[in-house]
């Protein structure tokens, strides 16, 4: 019997595809996007699988959507993402499955001066005549803006036959990047490592098509500075010297204008960039030429993972230590794990980069899986900062101060010299506390357990949870004092005011993800920061990596010891990590660097290592500790999280669920524990953690554990979060 039956799987919470009947004179094959009936409405879909049978008493597929099937690749890799994460389908396709919008800009409409002038002249259409004089061919918005008119009077001139319109076939969305262009002068460390590089982006080239082995995944292991960025360009230019395509993965922030000068000024073009702020006309352009293997190398942020390449020769993760890879809601998904998965799929090496890679790549090096090429060095003979601890107990701030007097002085000096100086606090707003003076109240946010964080820019009270903000009130709420509130503690708001009152002369920043305009804005000041135009940036782990400011000699850490208390497993590896990236922001240029780190634990492992610079020792020691805790990569861990309206109901399910774990050998089901954070957006928080060996397959225990404890009932959600890397 022929395949007459399509399964196709539609992008929405469902974790199983539909059949339908394909109606005679439709051919159909795996890949195919089609437009069928579900429910009361038509639905767009992917044909996942055909299968023989008549088909008689189904749906019939409503009819074909005329775009370029999904490639098997993708496809495999949507299955993939569903089946490591337990995401349904539906929802990992709808990561990958993109339209493009309606008017797809394959064509736009030009005009120019075509006949004898109108009947009836207007001001309006006498300045359109003139802006449009001597023939050239104009788009309509930009004859529009020429003539400072609506496009309205260009319809017009057009229905009266002064103006003829005409297709112009648009330039494509970019440029193709020229390998040869401009072939940097490479240390010989970096030359070693950009030829083991290019060598596997070329062998997996020749060998696609074969059973081959699968391609490397490469540690491009680099202190701060070191050129990885210029390194992994040799690899791109052998992808593209070979026809391939590669993608470029960054943390969003990361992907700024800066970057894509400095590809350009390699490539002689920018790449195309995918992230938020692309505007969906040039996304649907991007897409198309990612699709038809025009657009050659996409930089993009997570979600570019998705993307339809044509033929994908290289991905690159980088920074690839970043907790911002990791998804966090609806489909959690670490992009650097599924960015590995892709690669094997489309026969494509995946390097990663970092200063400060995370241990599971370290192991995953020591395992032997991963390869590793090293560069100890700061290009050009320039020296790593050189790292001082204060002790804050013996060098203390003024009283209601932040900074040490010590600091202080270096700033100044900094200032002084000409150079920048960046004071780093991973706090945002102006206080994380509120707390009345008569009564001890501090003031809450309503729909989380969570403080209220004062943003006195902004002149409120604002929860950095759920993004409830209200006024700061003139009275205690709870006893009704007046000017009895006082801000405790910093944020990188206070710091800046601190800074106005002791360096009232020097020019400053206040860089965090709460910059109005949002990353747009801050994309465009980071590279007004890189340029020189301010003396002091005071600003959260925003700035902390991944960029390059020249001018910068001095980077001052306010308070190292934040990150070292919280619970969580990879406190001290983030830590150590983001003050390993922060302080390496100082002295990238001609000259040298050196950070100050406040601190009220000098001999912390992990402040201790960052300043000696026993980086190994340190990594070595964590590992270490991992192995013996059996934390990943030595075991795996996924997170239940059971959450409802009604305390009560969510406790419940989450006491249900351990009851039905019966864990196996090998496995360890902890909770349910009321989360840290056990009220967001008014939903209360439990929390389960398993715990297992590496040799169980946690995904199939966790699907029959949780088909054993069924549904939840009323509000109550369950979200799973396979090797999760947030545990509040
Ligand atoms: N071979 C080279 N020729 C010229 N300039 C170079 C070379 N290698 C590196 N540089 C310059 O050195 C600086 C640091 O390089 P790059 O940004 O690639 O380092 P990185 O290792 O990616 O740094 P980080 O991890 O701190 O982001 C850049 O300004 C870069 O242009
Ligand atoms: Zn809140």
């Amino acid at each position: 019997m022929t395949a007459r039956i399509a399964e196709v799987l539609i992008p929405l919470a469902l974790d199983q595809t539909y059949s339908y009947a394909v109606p005679a004179g439709l051919d159909l094959a795996a890949g195919d996007v089609v437009a069928v009936p579900l429910g009361p409405r038509s639905r767009i879909g992917v044909v996942w699988e055909m299968r023989p049978g008549s088909g008689g008493n189904l749906k019939p597929v409503e009819g074909r959507i005329d775009v370029p099937p999904m490639r098997p690749a993708l496809r495999k890799l949507v299955d993939f993402v569903a089946r490591y994460t337990l995401a349904p389908k539906g929802s990992a396709l709808g990561l990958a499955l993109r339209l493009p919008g309606d008017a797809p800009d394959v064509t736009r409409v030009g005009v120019r001066l075509a006949g004898p002038p109108p009947e009836r002249m207007t001001p309006a259409r006498h300045r359109v005549i003139e802006a449009a004089a001597g023939g050239l061919v104009h788009t309509k918005r930009d004859l529009a803006k020429l003539a400072d008119v609506s496009t309205g009077v260009i319809d017009g001139l057009v229905d009266a036959g002064t103006l003829e319109t005409l297709a112009l076939t648009a330039a494509p969305v970019v440029e193709d990047p020229d390998p040869a262009f401009a072939r940097p002068d490479l240390s010989p460390d970096q030359r070693a490592a950009a030829q083991t590089l290019a060598a596997a982006v070329a062998t997996a080239a020749a060998e696609r098509a074969g059973t081959a082995p699968p391609p490397p995944v490469i540690l491009i292991d680099g202190v701060t500075g070191s050129g990885k960025t210029e390194v992994y360009f040799e690899a791109v230019a052998e992808a593209l010297r070979l026809g391939r395509q590669a993608l470029i993965l960054m943390p969003e922030i990361a992907l700024t204008s800066a970057f894509l000068e400095r590809f350009a000024a390699r490539f002689g073009v920018r790449p195309a960039a995918w992230h938020s702020a692309v505007g969906t006309r040039r996304r649907d352009r991007i897409l198309t030429g990612v699709e038809a293997g025009s657009v050659k190398v996409v930089a993009g942020a997570r979600s570019a993972l998705f993307l339809p390449f044509r033929d994908l020769g290289l991905v690159v993760v980088d920074e690839e230590h970043e907790q911002a890879y990791k998804q966090e809601d609806g489909v959690c998904y670490h992009t650097r794990d599924m960015a590995i998965v892709r690669g094997r799929l489309e026969a494509a090496p995946v390097l990663l980069a970092s200063a400060t890679p995370s241990i599971e790549t370290r192991v995953n090096v020591g395992w032997g899986r991963f390869r590793r090429v090293a560069l100890p060095e700061r290009f050009g003979g320039r020296s790593l900062p050189s790292i001082t601890t204060i002790d804050m107990r013996r060098d203390p701030p003024s009283q209601g101060r932040f900074l040490s007097p010590l600091l202080l002085r270096e700033v100044e000096r900094t200032v002084a010299a000409g150079e920048q100086a960046l004071l780093f606090l991973n706090r945002r707003g102006f206080a994380p506390l509120t707390l009345c003076r008569a009564c001890g109240h501090r003031t809450s946010c309503p729909n989380c357990s969570a403080w209220l964080v004062e943003h006195r820019f902004r002149r409120a009270l604002v929860c950095h949870h759920c993004g409830h903000t209200e006024r700061v009130p003139e009275a205690c709420v709870a006893c009704g004092s007046v000017g009895s509130l006082v801000p405790c503690g910093p944020g990188v708001e206070r710091i800046a005011e601190e800074v106005a009152q002791c360096l009232p002369e020097a020019r400053r920043i206040v860089l965090s993800s709460d910059f109005p305009g949002g990353t747009e804005r801050l994309r465009t000041e980071l590279e007004a920061v890189a340029k020189g135009e301010a003396d002091i940036v005071i600003g959260t782990q925003l700035v902390a990596k991944g960029h390059n400011f020249p001018g910068m000699t001095l980077v001052g850490v306010l308070d190292a010891d934040i990150g070292l208390t919280s619970g969580d497993p990879r406190a001290s590896e983030r830590t150590f990590q983001l003050l390993q990236q922060v302080t390496g922001r100082a002295g990238r240029g001609a000259k040298p660097g050196r950070a100050l780190v406040q601190t009220y634990q000098p001999e912390h492992p992990v402040i201790a290592a960052l300043v000696s610079g026993e980086a190994e020792r340190f990594y070595a020691e964590e590992t270490a500790a991992r192995e013996a805790a059996g934390l990943p990569p030595f075991g795996r861990l996924a997170a239940l999280i059971v959450s409802g309206e009604d305390r009560a109901a969510a406790e419940a399910h989450g006491r249900a669920l351990a009851q039905v774990s019966e864990p196996p050998p090998g496995v360890m089901v902890l909770g349910p524990a009321e989360a840290p954070l056990a009220l967001i957006r008014s939903r209360y928080r439990f929390r389960l953690l398993v715990k297992a060996v590496r040799e169980v397959n946690l995904q199939a225990y966790l699907r029959a554990w949780l088909a054993r404890a069924g549904k939840p009932r009323g509000s109550v959600r369950v979200a799973v979060d396979i090797d999760p890397m947030s545990f509040l």
